[in-house]
């Protein structure tokens, strides 16, 4: 390793011109400042006034009939002006946030660059967010810019860039880190190898904070590679704990906005999390980066979306389902009954409303038998809906005027019509019987309008039995979920899919065979990235690697698979016995050279002196560190919390809805845990017995890489053969 120290006496000189270009630029970054919120000001102030000027404009308008036709033409011209000037308001605010980024900490890194023929090398200073002049003079690249990546790729010499005109030969003299705070120079550092770098072990000391930081100046060369991977169909990751799976998807998200920023929009990123706390987990890292946060739910909020909302198993009801076999020939045996299916086998259901029919399943029936039986399915289905509609309107409409309305509106009370008609009513007596008549049927009617358009008229859980021969008794398996989920799929083919353009999964190894193969499916014209560690599967239904990648392949995509080996998350010592654990020299991970605490597994006699010692790592936490004490299960979790009895300075965690990040101990169980970390870990009860099958081996696995700097493996009676290795 070559690495240069800015402070060293010999740099002196240099250390001086990276101050004052620091000055200078920081001095830049002021003025624009004062400039843009000045700007930002009057741009409120201007749409505000436009916006009363345009409703007084309106209310004219709308008084004289005669000119309608202008004041559209005029309504049409304010429109594009309002949204020109919106269009503005959210480019300054954008700006606002970059500069005040910026302001933090100008830049982290300059890279000397010398292209072919030139005389003079020219220097790039990299930032979070990029930053010029009027004369479009750019003081500071943004990370994500095509010249960016040689900082990252790290390759001094003769290497290359791609630039939108095209591959760019250079040679990179010199590959600088600098810590910088607003204007001060504290230290800079001339690398020649990205890996273990100066830089990157300051940050990996520091505490930990409650939320995921981004690292953005610190991206290794491995993750950098998948950050800007735009060529892969479906980018298959595996890395183990703590390689940074989690900030490089991040970081990811936050390239792709900006590489793609004319045709893709947050909305159309689907990031599927492992459990409703990881996303508030994560949801700092893009707004530091000045991005918007993806669309984001767990698997069982889409299955359920999907699915007719029918309940499907918890997290916890999951992590008990042992020995489940989920198989893909399931969902081809759905595949091929929608296949085949004729009308006349459609099971249908009558709509019906206060137990009067209101559609029949003849009617349907009959309707559907006039459409040419060539078209797909889910066509006919849906021009059946729309007539259904209709129908109903029909009906509504022929109803309102049926005279029993007059009694029945005139019996209305204030109340009631003044629920009906909030801006009261003009016109005709009898216009307006009708007009009341059918807003009063219109809300009644409501529910069925939403069953019609919710396909209820359509037994798809008979459909179900039908297809695959089980009945479907809720709570379903996350299977059965997926695999009724897919039928109405085939069947109707919602709309929603189609946006994604790119879906992101974390900790794929938890999905089986069929949700994979669903998701493969259902969003076929969407990107993948796909990333997990097999060591932390924690559930039966899991799947390896190697299958995921053929899942993939079956439905026609092309898998690009890379490996991260490294944790940056926890200590020399962690990292070590988690490479143990993972099987030694051949599980290849690396471990980083960053010294810590011993990993310490102690003995407890019985349960009262066990608690004592949990007692003790509660009370005397590092006031900066923030401690968790994971359980296998969620049962466990409560009841060691209650024997503990710290109520006060412990916080027990066992459903997913709830957590906070502020309390410095908490009691969970693992599976909660996933994605998180904390500077100390303590692994509740190792013990032989709470500690020895294959499952079992993984929880501890993940429980243990959970930990940043200290991690503890205490245990009553005889330690489970895992602890070993230690
Ligand atoms: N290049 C990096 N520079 C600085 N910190 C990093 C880097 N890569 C990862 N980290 C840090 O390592 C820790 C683990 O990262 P992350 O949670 O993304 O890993 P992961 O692979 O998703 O872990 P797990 O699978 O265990 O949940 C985080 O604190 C993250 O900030």
């Amino acid at each position: 390793m070559n690495n240069t120290r800015g402070s060293f006496m010999g740099n002196k000189k240099e250390w001086q011109a990276e101050q004052a270009y620091l000055t200078f630029v920081y001095d830049k970054l002021l003025a624009t400042q004062k400039q843009v919120v000045a700007e930002a000001e009057d741009t409120n102030e201007s749409s505000k006034q436009f916006v009363q000027e345009l409703s007084s404009d309106l209310r004219m308008s709308s008084d004289s009939v005669s000119d309608s036709f202008e004041s559209l033409i005029e309504v049409e011209q304010k429109n594009q002006e309002l949204a020109q000037i919106n269009y503005k308001r959210e480019w300054l605010e954008k700006q606002k946030h970059n500069l005040a980024q910026l302001l933090t900490t100008p830049y982290f890194a300059k890279i000397d660059v010398l292209y072919p023929d030139e005389a003079e090398i020219e220097k790039f200073y990299i930032g979070v967010a990029g930053f010029s002049d009027e004369e479009h003079h750019q003081y500071i690249y943004d990370w994500r810019s095509p010249i960016a990546n040689l900082y990252y790729e790290n390759n001094l010499g003769q290497t290359s860039y791609e630039a939108p005109m095209g591959n760019i030969p250079v040679d990179l003299k010199n590959r600088r880190q600098l810590k910088v705070e607003e204007n001060r120079l504290i230290d800079f550092f001339d690398t020649s190898t990205a890996i273990e770098d100066p830089m990157l072990l300051q940050v990996l000391n520091e505490e930990s904070n409650a939320k995921l930081q981004d690292i953005t100046s610190t991206i290794q060369r491995e993750q950098n590679e998948i950050i800007r991977d735009t060529q892969s169909e479906v980018l298959l990751i595996e890395g183990i704990a703590g390689s940074g799976k989690t900030s490089t998807i991040l970081q990811r998200i936050a390239y792709l906005l900006y590489r793609f920023r004319e045709n893709l929009l947050p909305e159309q990123v689907l990031l599927l999390s492992p459990n409703p706390m990881f996303s508030k987990y994560i949801e700092e890292v893009l707004p530091s980066l000045g991005e918007k946060n993806p669309r984001q739910m767990t698997y069982r909020d889409l299955i359920k979306n999907q699915g007719r909302m029918l309940p499907v198993d918890s997290l916890e009801d999951q992590l008990k389902r042992k020995g489940y076999t989920s198989s893909v020939a399931q969902m081809k045996k759905i595949e091929k009954h929608v296949k085949n299916l004729k009308v006349d086998e459609l099971i249908l259901r009558d709509i019906t409303h206060d137990g009067k029919v209101l559609i029949s399943k003849q009617w349907i029936f009959d309707e559907l038998s006039m459409l040419p039986q060539e078209t797909e399915m889910y066509r006919q289905l849906e021009f059946i809906r729309e007539k259904m509609t209709d129908r109903l309107q029909s009906y509504i409409t022929a109803e309102s005027r049926k005279d029993y309305w007059r009694d029945e509106v005139q019996s209305l009370s204030n109340e009631e019509y003044q629920q009906l008609f909030p801006k009261g009513m003009k016109g005709k007596e009898e216009v307006n019987i009708e007009k009341i008549a059918l807003r009063i049927l219109t809300r009644r009617h409501q529910k069925s309008r939403s069953r019609i358009n919710r396909y209820v008229w359509l037994d798809m859980e008979g459909h179900y039995e039908q297809a695959t021969g089980q009945k479907l008794q809720p709570p379903l398996t996350l299977d059965q979920g997926t695999e009724f989920a897919y039928l109405n799929y085939l069947m109707l083919r919602k709309r929603d899919e189609r946006r994604v353009k790119y879906m992101i999964i974390d900790e794929v190894q938890d999905y089986s065979e069929t949700q994979l193969y669903f998701l493969a499916q259902i969003f076929h014209q969407a990107h993948f990235t796909l990333v997990g560690d097999g060591f932390q599967s924690v559930f039966d239904q899991g799947t390896t690697f190697k299958k995921v990648k053929e899942i993939f392949e079956t439905v026609d995509f092309d898998v690009t698979f890379r490996e991260l080996k490294k944790s940056y998350r926890s200590s020399g010592p962690i990292s070590q016995f988690m490479k143990n654990l993972a099987g030694g020299e051949k599980s290849g991970i690396e471990v980083v050279n960053r010294p810590g605490k011993d990993v310490e597994a102690e003995k407890f006699v019985d349960e009262e002196s066990y608690l004592r010692h949990l007692d003790r790592l509660i009370a005397e936490r590092p006031t900066a560190y923030r401690q968790a004490i994971l359980t296998k299960d969620s049962e466990t979790a409560v009841s060691l919390f209650k024997k503990l009895n710290r109520a006060s300075d412990s916080r027990l965690v066992a459903d997913g809805g709830s957590m906070s990040f502020s309390m410095k101990t908490l009691i969970m169980p693992v599976y909660l845990a996933k994605g998180l970390e904390f500077d100390r870990v303590v692994v509740h009860d190792v013990s032989e017995e709470e500690y020895q099958t294959p499952l079992d081996l993984n929880i501890l696995y993940t429980a243990s890489s959970r930990a940043m700097h200290e991690l503890y493996l205490p245990y009553i009676g005889k330690p489970s053969l895992f602890l070993s290795s230690l």
